[in-house]
């Protein structure tokens, strides 16, 4: 999903931006930085910002490039890094003239769609959603009044934040002179003759000079939720290597310090070997275990490996056991398995490590994941399965009350792949409520018939998808009710 995020100097697109892309998984494109890193350009080799030829031939040679540290998005220019050097009174001054440059645009705009090509990203700046990516799903036209963006670019300035501190102060003439720069910024901005900074047709307006950070980020990601995305993954062979962008081709390397990321977006298949060695030797260890401390069985089991494609596998949640009962299961009849659970999870390193060599897929519970979306929805055109617990978390008892995460219907919509409900009972009595020890004890799994979407009725790619999660969790509860009709007792 594409994001832009337009409006004028101060209004908080680049805080917003940023966190919504932190929130949501995808790559925040800071698209000023890049008009900002050329102007920089200029004033440190001592060319006139109004000799448009010269500008332009910067612009044209110069690589820019993004890239994390210090925690923060750093900015690399030809190979160095001028984060700090951007930011100067200095640059701010000269990058309204620099950035009117026609050649200057048409080089900047390249690079952003190079640095967008994948597809997941929230972009920045002042013609994102009319120029840069016009076909973005979500277009936000992001403003606040002069005063209210002179006072935060005020406070910031001093090293304070508007956005955290109510009270923040800054020197009442600093304010006046950055009301004054902001304001002819503002009018260069807009009355410019190439992609001058006006809101899309179809943007949605926000004023933030009353709303909080959070409130802005929350209006967004309310947006992307709502919003159908477009842009159909890269096919399977078809990764890229640009920034932002998935390499999801190529056998990995061991010991070659493949990134977490790298686990993520590979095949299965491409993982380094002892590592699938290494894998296969767990599983083996803990299936027996298992196996002989509760001891599983999966009924019609067969359905979980009969059908080769991908398919998301939905389950009710009530033990750790039970995503191991189906990774050992379909371990040893050779489908691939991609978990996908939450990014709370990956607070410890070492389980961060064993999950993404074991295929799993983090997702950031309670917003529009879109990377993890997106991650699945590639390992379902791969052929690989895709397990979720819509339930989100455990469900001790049957008086919780249930909130299904939708997220797993989208996943197999984008895919074009069906969705195949599974239960589980007398997990959830391995472990009584209020205890850690845990019991000896049966547990029993039933797999149920794959739902493709020519199963559900509902008109438009919203509905159907809603739809799909209601069949597929009526499903799920149906084979749960049926195992505690044959097993009485078990939970
Ligand atoms: N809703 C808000 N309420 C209060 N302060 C905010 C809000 N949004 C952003 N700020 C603060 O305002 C300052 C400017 O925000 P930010 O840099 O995100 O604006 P911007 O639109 O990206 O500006 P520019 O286009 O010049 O880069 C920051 O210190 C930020 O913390
Ligand atoms: N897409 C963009 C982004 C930025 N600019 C110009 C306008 C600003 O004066 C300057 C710096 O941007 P900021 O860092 O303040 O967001 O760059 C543009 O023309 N188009």
């Amino acid at each position: 999903m594409r994001v832009a995020i337009d409006g004028p100097a101060g209004s908080g697109k680049s805080t917003v931006a940023r966190a919504v892309a932190k929130r949501c998984g995808l790559t925040y494109l800071d698209t000023g930085a890049m008009y900002r890193s050329v102007t920089y350009l200029c004033l440190s080799r001592g060319v006139d910002v109004s000799d448009a030829e010269a500008v332009s031939a910067i612009a044209r040679t110069v690589r820019i490039d993004f890239a994390e540290g210090q925690g923060t998005q750093r900015v690399i220019a030809d190979g160095k890094d001028v984060t700090t050097q951007i930011r100067t009174p200095e640059v701010d001054k000269s990058v309204s003239r620099v950035s009117a440059v026609p050649a200057v645009r048409e080089a900047m705009v390249a690079r952003q769609r190079e640095l967008g090509l994948a597809g997941d990203v929230v972009a920045e700046g002042r013609d994102i959603g009319t120029v840069v990516f016009p076909d973005a799903e979500v277009k936000v036209f992001l403003t606040a009044d002069p005063a209210a963006r002179a006072h935060r670019r005020a406070v910031q300035r001093e090293g304070g934040n508007a956005a955290t501190s109510d009270d923040a102060n800054a020197d009442a003439a600093t304010e006046r002179e950055i009301l004054r720069d902001l304001v002819r910024r503002d009018r260069l901005d807009s009355t410019r003759s190439e992609s001058p900074l006006r809101p899309a047709d179809d943007a949605h307006h926000i004023d933030s000079s009353s709303k909080s950070v959070d409130q802005v980020v929350d209006e967004v990601v309310a947006l992307m939720a709502t919003a159908i995305p477009v842009h159909p993954a890269a096919p399977a062979g078809e990764g890229d290597t640009t920034a932002g962008a998935t390499q999801t081709t190529g056998r990995l390397r061991a010991f070659r310090k493949n990134s977490y990321d790298d686990y993520y977006d590979h095949a299965l298949r491409d993982f380094p070997l002892p590592g699938r060695v290494l894998l296969g030797v767990a599983i083996v260890l803990v299936g027996a275990i298992t196996k002989l401390l509760w001891p599983w069985k999966i009924e019609d089991a067969e359905k979980l490996w009969e059908d080769v494609q991908g398919r998301v596998i939905v389950m009710n949640h009530v033990s750790m056991l039970d995503p191991v009962i189906i990774a050992v299961s379909l371990w040893f009849h050779g489908v691939g398995l991609r978990i996908v659970y939450k990014s709370e999870f990956d607070k410890l390193g070492i389980v961060t490590w064993f999950f993404s060599r074991a295929g799993g897929i983090p997702v950031v519970r309670g917003t529009a994941d879109l990377k993890a979306v997106r991650r699945a929805e590639r390992a379902l055109r791969r052929g690989e399965c895709v397990l979720i617990y819509p339930e989100g978390t455990r469900v001790k008892s049957d008086d919780e009350p249930v909130e299904i995460h939708g997220g797993f219907a989208l996943m197999a919509q984008l895919a074009k792949a069906p969705v195949q409900p599974v239960a589980i009972v007398g997990a959830r009595d391995i472990t009584p409520a209020g205890k850690h020890l845990k019991r000896l004890g049966r547990v029993w799994c039933k797999a149920g018939d794959c739902i493709g979407f020519d199963e559900v009725e509902a008109k438009g790619r919203k509905a159907r998808a809603v739809a799909m999660e209601k069949l597929a969790m009526e499903r799920v509860y149906a084979l749960r009710d049926e195992l505690r009709r044959e097993h009485p007792g078990k939970m």
